[in-house]
């Protein structure tokens, strides 16, 4: 079997079929509806918030909110589709989720999609979330995770899922390969390509995407979506705290399941980190998507379907040559 991650990892280019990368289309149908790039910001308290939800589902992007605003998600779905607005929510898996299906079902106020989000999603405790949403409000689209495994994607898929999410430990504010032993961490794409090998339905590679190129590596490798954290915490947007240090300014970047996230330290497998403040959410995406159209450029091809046939070579980190943006 072979194991890599991204760095590891070069796509082989094609003959161009295209005269201007403006060409190439990087949208993405995810679920009931197609957005602008295949990219989704983490669920996490210091990546996202609902200003930032409601200016991303208006400008054509994924997104799914965390869920440590626990009382507050009933009105969020109401509050979205009032603006005409999809609804996109996350959930655990304790007695108190449960109560909130009930009540979104009562209340007809069906999210669009629902992710199922806890760090071992390969458990009953998921399957049981999985099949009760799917009873109690059909109509949405239910994502669960996190697996790291085939067999992870195929139980979770059976149970009803639309898609799964893959990504054990990957994560730049993760400690769970360090404080647990075990993890995708360090072969989180080839995570990906086996999970993806094994899904009927669509995956979302979560975690460890560290460059715009990563992106365009794991639609090659199976993904239909990627979800991102650490990239994405410096902008203005992003509801992490302002730092300064020595005249440079920073923004906190925490993990969920870090004490930070918890409000105790009791079974941590995050932490916290400065991120550098790099202005407006708006020209990162922006970014993103022209990379992703050179990429598929690149890849001889006018969409993000073009992407999955590349050749790729394993070039064992020496791709950097000591190289950084
Ligand atoms: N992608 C990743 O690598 C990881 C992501 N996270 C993120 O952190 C957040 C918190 O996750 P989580 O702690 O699961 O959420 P919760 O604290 O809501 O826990 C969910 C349930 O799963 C149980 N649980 C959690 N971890 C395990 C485990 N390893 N084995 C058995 N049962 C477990 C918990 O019980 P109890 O606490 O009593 O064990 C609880 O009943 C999530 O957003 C998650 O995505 C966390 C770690 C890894
Ligand atoms: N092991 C942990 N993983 C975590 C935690 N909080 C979030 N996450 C995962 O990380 C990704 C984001 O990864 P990044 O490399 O883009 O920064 C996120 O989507 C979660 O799956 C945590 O506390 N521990």
């Amino acid at each position: 079997m072979p194991v890599f991650d991204y760095e590891d990892i070069q796509l082989v280019p094609n003959k161009c079929i295209i005269e201007s990368r403006s060409e190439a289309n990087t949208t993405i149908k995810f679920g009931p509806m197609t957005f602008k790039i295949p990219v989704v910001p983490a669920n996490m308290a210091t990546i996202i918030d609902e200003r930032l939800a409601i200016w991303l589902a208006q400008n054509g992007y994924f997104y799914i909110m965390h869920r440590f605003d626990k009382e507050n998600r009933h009105d969020f779905v109401k509050k979205m589709h009032d603006q005409g607005l999809f609804a996109s929510i996350s959930v655990g898996v304790k007695q108190e989720e449960y109560e909130l299906i009930d009540q979104l079902s009562q209340y007809d106020f069906v999210p669009e999609y629902i992710t199922i989000d806890i760090a071992h999603g390969h458990a009953d405790s998921v399957i049981n979330m999985i099949r009760y949403i799917k009873k109690n409000l059909p109509g949405s689209f239910v994502i669960a995770g996190n697996v790291g495994t085939p067999e992870g994607v195929r139980e979770l898929e059976n149970a009803g899922a639309d898609a799964t999410k893959v990504g054990i430990g990957p994560g730049k504010a993760c400690i769970t390969k360090l404080k647990t032993g075990f993890g995708t961490g360090g072969w989180q794409l080839a995570a990906v390509r086996l999970c993806a090998k094994a899904a009927s339905k669509p995956i979302i590679a979560d975690g460890g995407i560290r460059n715009n190129g990563d992106i365009a590596k794991s639609i090659r490798f199976g993904a239909s979506m990627v979800m991102i954290g650490s990239l994405f915490a410096g902008h203005t947007e992003t509801p992490g705290d302002v730092v300064e240090e020595n005249g440079q300014k920073f923004k906190t970047y925490f993990g969920s399941a870090s004490q930070y996230q918890k409000g105790e330290y009791k079974n941590v497998e995050g932490k916290k980190l400065l991120v550098p403040y790099r202005g407006s959410i708006a020209n990162t995406l922006r970014e993103m998507q022209e990379d992703l159209q050179s990429s598929i450029s690149y890849s001889g091809g006018r969409s993000l379907k073009a992407l999955r046939k590349v050749d790729y070579v394993i070039v064992k980190n020496s791709i950097f040559n000591g190289d950084t943006i």
